[in-house]
């Protein structure tokens, strides 16, 4: 038998109240997989031989204070350990046995308890599968875990990393003006913005933009500012362009296609607030559905000079709506190129260019021919560049001219690079232990270090249903922002009321909560594409502005991964692997970016996903200082250790010396303990709630679907016949097998006789198939 059975038995022990499975009721159980005697003690137990009480029972029992100190110990976790306490502990011999010589196997290396204690959270599990000896559930959390290859994790100190997206501010020939910028736009760009220098991309593009009308693909890192590079020359050959005639009824001429609603709503507020701000004559227009069509066609003929828009929802104004001209457009703008390939917009995309083809009319209204391009400017932008980049550069572009942040410099390549000052972090960590390992690390990243910084951080997963859960688990007992607000309006906000503009605090349409788990001033959001718009644009707003609490963190799916350029992301955590490469490359972007400093952390398995370390090894400099280990023990060790003070512990020592006449040594630790702790508070909420208990079956089905459609070229790292279902489920909370769980839907739909793990992988290939949005978004 491996290893890992260990873990499955323990999950199909419990029977479910949920289930309706009737103690006092006799019933033929078939029990599968496991050892032969854990079935045979499951199966006597069910059938009421020596059965007593079901799970939530016993545990209402502890929880309600029946049962005395030792149940409770039980029901939260919290045993004492045996080591620390000997002098309270006479009753040891009553305890449940422990490890190996209790039928359990020893701990793989390195997985006992770091502590030295002998505890049931550290590889100590009760006998028979419905718990101990008082039939009580004891978590397994650190049992039968697999190995994780042993790394250096040494901290690397002193490294100076260099950023490789920063404005050239030692450069003295490269300023705006020198680029060619108006006087108007640079000091806008100066007073306005804080810029006084391009980055290197931008030295590169906007020149070319504003003296030649060619068609362009432009390739740079991510938070190398693409998007004032493309917008800059536009508005300026705009301004050039109009001798004073020209307003909103003048011709729409610049058309920007961006792949999500996010990213299309962020350049629009870019060019509206920042850019026309020089040149408020110019009129841009946001049309990216989410709101009724009938006013984005009201705006349409109001009359509008830049589009921003998505493609799905251009190609149906391009089709349903009369009055919309595309005759004047000179420039049509491809940002994110790949992303608007991977999301299926080719179709939207081709109809587009057809009909904007067909309407072209050469000769332009108003006299407005002067300096804007005598055919269409076409620029294609990617961070990344693969083959469906260069297939929508096929259809899309003309002769163009490829410009990447090297046809500034004889630099080394950054293609496909992240920013050379983000530090990478890879932390492997066993499936059973992942919920609490991501609690630890938000716990590690939010913790008070002296400074006045704010800090956020965005946690990426792989579907939505995954994105809820976790966002429900981190928040309970949580309270909504709106108290929060009234106490501490942020900077931002109280300027504005001052200045009579209106704010958007709509705080019922926020998805936000304060995280009672993590350091009390943090405030964690969620965001993902099964949301309202309305509640995706007031969250990603509330995110950016908020400066009420010092921490905010964002749990999000790839919607987020693109294009996004949020305020103070100083972390990344890519709590699920990135579906690609590129995808790995946008998601840590979103930190690190002009020239700052950031730090993405990635959660891998253990096995084969390690193999993963060396596809993004190269994505990441030569230093090898740009991508360190963790050890996810010390992870939890840094979360979850006691911390005693003087006061505390002498208020302990007072009780305890008179009950036992021995005094307790101050110490730091039982992090094991307290993290099993805090995993069966994790169950026990979904035992006592439903509606969660659905939510994370759900979370667990859509995660192990999003699984498999991991590209074939990665199958050596992500196999879902290697992963552990088992122990993947308990990192949702769940005690049940992956087999009831899948049963659990084939009976929803009625097909009863499918083998359930059969049906979950059947699931998970169809997932496959469909390569959904879902799982994505
Ligand atoms: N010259 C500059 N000086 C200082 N900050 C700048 C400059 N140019 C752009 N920025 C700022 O840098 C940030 C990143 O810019 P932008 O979003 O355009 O990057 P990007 O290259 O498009 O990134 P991504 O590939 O992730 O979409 C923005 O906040 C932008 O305002």
């Amino acid at each position: 038998m491996s290893d890992s059975d260990d873990g499955m038995l323990l999950n199909f022990a419990v029977p479910d109240a949920s289930s309706g499975a009737s103690p006092a009721k006799k019933r033929k159980i078939k029990m599968v997989g496991g050892r032969w005697r854990d079935r045979r003690n499951t199966k006597l137990a069910m059938e009421n031989k020596g059965y007593r009480g079901d799970i939530r029972e016993r545990e209402d029992r502890k929880i309600s204070g029946e049962g005395g100190e030792k149940e409770r110990q039980v029901a939260t976790g919290v045993t004492r350990s045996p080591s620390s306490h000997n002098d309270e502990d006479n009753d040891s011999r009553k305890r449940p046995r422990y490890g190996p010589s209790a039928g359990h196997r020893a701990l793989p290396a390195g997985h006992g308890s770091p502590t030295g204690h002998r505890t049931p959270a550290s590889g100590l599990e009760s006998r028979g599968q419905n718990g101990g000896k008082d039939n009580s559930y004891v978590s397994s959390l650190f049992t039968a875990n697999p190995e994780v290859k042993e790394r250096d994790y040494s901290e690397k100190k002193g490294v100076e990393l260099k950023p490789s997206n920063a404005p050239l501010l030692n450069d003295e020939s490269a300023d705006f003006s020198a680029l060619g910028v108006n006087e108007t736009l640079s000091k806008s760009l100066l007073e306005k913005l804080e810029y006084s220098k391009p980055t290197r991309i931008q030295r590169a593009v906007i020149p070319t933009l504003l003296g030649e009308d060619k068609d362009l693909f432009v390739q740079a890192q991510t938070g190398s500012g693409k998007t004032l590079a493309f917008t800059l020359p536009i508005i300026q050959k705009l301004m050039d362009a109009s001798d004073g005639s020209m307003n909103r009824k003048s011709g729409i001429f610049a058309i920007i296609l961006s792949p999500t609603r996010e990213l299309a709503s962020q350049t629009y507020e870019f060019i509206a607030s920042k850019l026309c701000s020089a040149c408020h004559w110019i009129v841009p227009c946001l049309i990216i559905g989410g709101e009724k069509k009938k006013s984005e066609k009201a705006r349409i003929r109001k009359g509008v000079n830049i589009l921003v828009a998505t493609p799905g929802r251009l190609a149906d104004h391009i089709e349903n709506t009369d009055n919309l001209d595309l005759s004047n457009v000179r420039y049509l703008v491809l940002d994110e190129g790949d992303r608007l390939m991977d999301l299926g917009f080719q179709e939207d995309i081709t109809k587009m260019l057809n009909r904007l083809d067909k309407d072209y009319n050469p000769v332009m209204t108003k006299n407005l021919q002067g300096s804007l391009p005598k055919k269409r400017v076409n620029i294609l932008c990617s961070a990344t560049m693969k083959e469906t980049v260069q297939k929508l550069g096929e259809i899309s572009l003309t002769d163009a001219k490829l410009i990447t942040s090297q046809s500034v410099d004889k630099l080394e390549s950054d293609e496909m690079k992240a920013p050379k000052q983000l530090i990478q972090e890879v932390v492997v960590v066993p499936p059973k232990l992942r919920f609490v390992t991501l609690a630890g690390t938000l716990k590690n990243l939010t913790k008070e270090k002296g400074d006045e910084e704010i800090s956020k951080t965005m946690v990426f997963f792989s579907c939505s249903d995954s994105v809820d859960f976790h966002f429900n688990a981190l928040t309970r007992g949580g309270r909504l922002l709106s108290l929060e607000e009234k106490r501490r309006k942020p900077k931002e906000v109280e300027g504005k009321e001052k200045q009579g503009k209106e704010v958007t605090n709509d705080v019922s349409k926020v998805t936000a909560k304060t995280s009672p788990l993590i350091n009390p001033d943090t405030v964690i959001y969620k965001l993902h594409g099964s949301l309202s718009q309305q509640a995706r644009t007031a969250t990603l707003s509330h995110f950016s502005k908020n400066t009420s609490y010092k921490h905010a963190i964002l749990f999000c799916t790839d919607v987020a991964s693109r294009g996004l350029d949020l305020p103070h992301i100083k972390n990344v955590v890519e709590f699920d692997p990135p579906f690609t490469l590129e995808d790995h490359l946008h998601r840590v972007g979103r930190t690190a970016r002009v020239g700052s400093s950031g730090l993405s952390m990635l959660f891998l398995l253990p096995g084969d996903e390690e193999n993963y370390i060396k596809k993004i090894e190269p994505l990441h400099g030569n230093e090898a200082e740009n991508l360190r280990y963790l050890n996810f023990e010390d992870v939890l060790k840094d979360a979850f250790k006691e911390i005693i003070t003087e006061d505390d512990q002498k208020e302990r020592n007072k009780k305890r010396v008179d009950r036992n006449k021995k005094k307790i040594p101050l110490r730091e630790g039982n992090w094991d303990t307290h993290a099993t702790t805090f995993q069966l508070e994790l169950e026990r909420w979904l035992l006592e709630d439903a509606r969660s208990k659905e939510m994370a079956t759900n979370a667990f089905i859509s995660h192990t679907r999003a699984y498999t459609t991991h590209l074939a070229s990665e199958r050596d790292c992500f196999n879902m016949k290697k992963l552990h279902l088992g122990h993947l489920a308990k990192s949702f909370g769940l005690r049940e097998t992956p087999k009831k769980l899948a049963g659990q839907s084939s009976k929803e739909h009625g097909k009863k006789k499918e083998d359930n793990r059969k049906k979950l992988l059947r699931l998970a290939r169809e997932a496959e198939k469909s390569q959904s949005e879902e799982f994505h978004y």
